[in-house]
């Protein structure tokens, strides 16, 4: 009886793996419902080791969390080569920015994050079952992106408490998922925020996934993310004021990195050539490169 189950599982896996040689589509719908089964379980089975260790919703949660999610990049042959490690060990808090290219991300984000450090979400994430109760349980902050006042009044909040918690607060400034190769234009809330609490911005870069994902090429391999953690731009006596020109600067030297790290030449360089070639196209018509 036990022999006839192992061999009808095995005949399982062999016809699944089989599928997926054969089929981009298969191979791609099941690594990412293999992920999506793995965030409910595993958040499912974290949510009360983390009642039971920290007793309810807290940023120490974050820590048997990351431990969790950064065992599943070995699911999915995935590797991280990270620099600038250093540049997190600022005195207090920091508002830490980096750009959003997937749900794919949460690997990334947990390889690297630094303790006392809670993200900024989109408030539908807090029904998505088990794993919206891990992600309150970790003491991230929602935000209702469709009511910009109750979205300013929140971070507004969180400015004048992540000092006296001294906790860093990590926001992905394009403020949606991005899979191009490029960067959206960023959002400005992360930049109030770290003006209001006068404490420095760090931002980080992924390079692109569009090598190893691509959704709509029904891609889904193994690959390697290099991530850079970029020193801390200060904002000691920055106004409101100023906000539009600390958002510019971050976003051109992450942009910069982001083509750096993706192997794409520098967007800010100049082409001598006469005819357009890499360098010459514009930010947002990047299709060619995904
Ligand atoms: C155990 C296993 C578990 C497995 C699974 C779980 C794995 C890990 C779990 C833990 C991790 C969970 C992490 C989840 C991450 C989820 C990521 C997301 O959800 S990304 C989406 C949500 N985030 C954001 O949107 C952040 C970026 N957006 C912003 O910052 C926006 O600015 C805003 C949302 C605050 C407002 O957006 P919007 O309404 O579109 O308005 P704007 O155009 O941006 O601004 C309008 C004007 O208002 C000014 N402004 C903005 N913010 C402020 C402010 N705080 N104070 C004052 N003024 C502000 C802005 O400057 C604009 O004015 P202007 O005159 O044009 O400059
Ligand atoms: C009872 C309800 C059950 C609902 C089940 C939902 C199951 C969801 C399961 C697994 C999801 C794993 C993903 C982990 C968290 C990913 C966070 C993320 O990447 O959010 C996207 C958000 O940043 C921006 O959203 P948009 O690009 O604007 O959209």
């Amino acid at each position: 009886m036990e022999l006839g189950w192992l061999l009808w599982g095995a005949a399982v896996l062999l016809l699944l793996h089989l599928l997926m040689e054969l089929s981009p589509a298969v191979n791609f719908v099941l690594r990412v419902g293999f992920y999506y089964v793995l965030c409910i379980v595993c958040s499912g089975l974290t949510a009360p080791v983390c009642l039971l260790v920290n007793g309810g919703r807290t940023v120490k949660n974050m820590r048997i969390i990351k431990t969790v999610v950064k065992s599943f990049k070995y699911f999915f042959g995935l590797r991280f080569e990270v620099k600038g490690l250093e540049n997190f060990e600022v005195e207090g808090p920091a508002i830490i920015v980096s750009n959003h290219q997937s749900m794919l991300d949460m690997m990334g984000l947990m390889e690297i994050l630094p303790d006392d450090c809670v993200q900024v979400a989109k408030k539908e994430l807090m029904y998505a079952g088990t794993v919206g109760l891990i992600i309150y349980l970790g003491g991230v902050i929602f935000i209702n992106r469709k009511s910009t006042s109750s979205a300013k009044m929140v971070m507004a909040e969180v400015a004048k408490t992540m000092t006296a918690d001294n906790v860093k607060v990590w926001v992905y400034p394009e403020g949606t998922r991005n899979c191009t190769g490029d960067l959206l234009p960023f959002k400005k809330g992360a930049f109030h925020l770290a003006v209001q609490a006068q404490v420095p911005v760090i931002p980080v870069v992924y390079s692109s996934f569009t090598t190893f994902y691509n959704p709509k090429k029904n891609l889904f391999t193994s690959g390697k993310i290099k991530v850079e953690v970029l020193p801390p731009i200060e904002t000691k006596g920055l106004t409101s004021d100023d906000v539009s020109d600390l958002t510019d600067k971050c976003f051109n030297i992450m942009r910069e990195t982001l083509f750096k790290l993706s192997g794409r030449p520098d967007p800010n360089s100049v082409c001598p050539a006469a005819q357009p070639c890499a360098q010459c196209i514009p930010r947002q018509s990047t299709e060619a490169f995904t």
